[in-house]
């Protein structure tokens, strides 16, 4: 049982099934580039760090693995960002809510929480997104991977957060789906609960390392892991 006032949700891969739209705006970007497409499954690997970070990999996807952060040539990045923003803006409201993400987001406001999104994605992406799957009003505070200097997993915009809704780091939780939202909340000092269906980068999820996991986001509320503070 968790006493908080406040819970952060993550939204790639913890509310949302972005990965089939990231991955065909991907495979257009790199039709565009002359490169051969990559399976979405390898594309879904990708993700969690922020559209530079999945660009550069997709990119030296070829190379060996170790090589996969490498910096890419600067011109040939910048060509195709501007190409993966291009197609990603096509097809990103196209992504759904994961099966329990209403009702759970439902379950929590009726509580008394209150509730911020936190996302890498850029915000171009991520408001539209929330907005056409419906869950754009549950959020009190909206933070992209753009909206602050650094993103996770620094703690900056969970911290961010926290200071905006007047609570203390450690009377919040994060709920997300990879490590990256793992090192953030523990520099943060926050709890980190965790679902198993998103991205982690093609890992599961370590459970020594987080506070509890759940199957969707109703077990939050379902499975009493949550205290309310006054
Ligand atoms: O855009 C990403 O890299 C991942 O976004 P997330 O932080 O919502 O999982
Ligand atoms: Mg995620």
């Amino acid at each position: 049982m968790f006493r908080v006032k406040a819970v952060m949700l993550d939204l790639d891969g913890t509310l949302i099934n972005s990965a089939p739209e990231i991955a065909s705006a991907i495979n257009l970007m790199l039709a565009d580039l002359n490169r051969p497409a990559l399976p979405a499954k390898q594309v879904e690997r990708y993700i969690g760090e922020g559209a530079a970070v999945l660009i550069k990999r997709c990119l030296n996807s070829q190379l060996d693995v170790s090589r996969l952060n490498d910096e890419p040539d600067a011109a040939l990045f910048a060509q195709a960002e501007k190409l993966f923003f291009a197609h990603y803006a096509n097809n990103v409201t196209d992504s759904k809510p994961y099966d329990g993400v209403i009702e759970g987001l439902q379950a929590l406001r009726d509580k008394g929480l209150k509730l911020a999104c936190v996302t890498n994605k850029p915000e171009k992406f991520t408001l539209p997104l929330l907005q056409k799957s419906g869950l754009a009003e549950f959020f009190e505070m909206v933070v992209s991977g753009d909206s602050l200097p650094k993103k996770k997993p620094d703690p900056i915009q969970l911290q961010h957060i926290c200071a905006k809704l007047d609570v203390h780091t450690f009377e919040a939780m994060l709920v997300g789906d990879s490590e990256t939202d793992i090192t953030a909340a523990h520099a943060a000092g926050c709890f980190i609960v965790t679902v198993p269906y998103g991205y982690n980068q093609g890992r599961p999820i370590d459970e020594s390392t987080v506070d509890a996991m759940i199957e969707d986001l109703t077990e939050l509320v379902s499975q009493d892991l949550i205290t309310v503070l006054l």
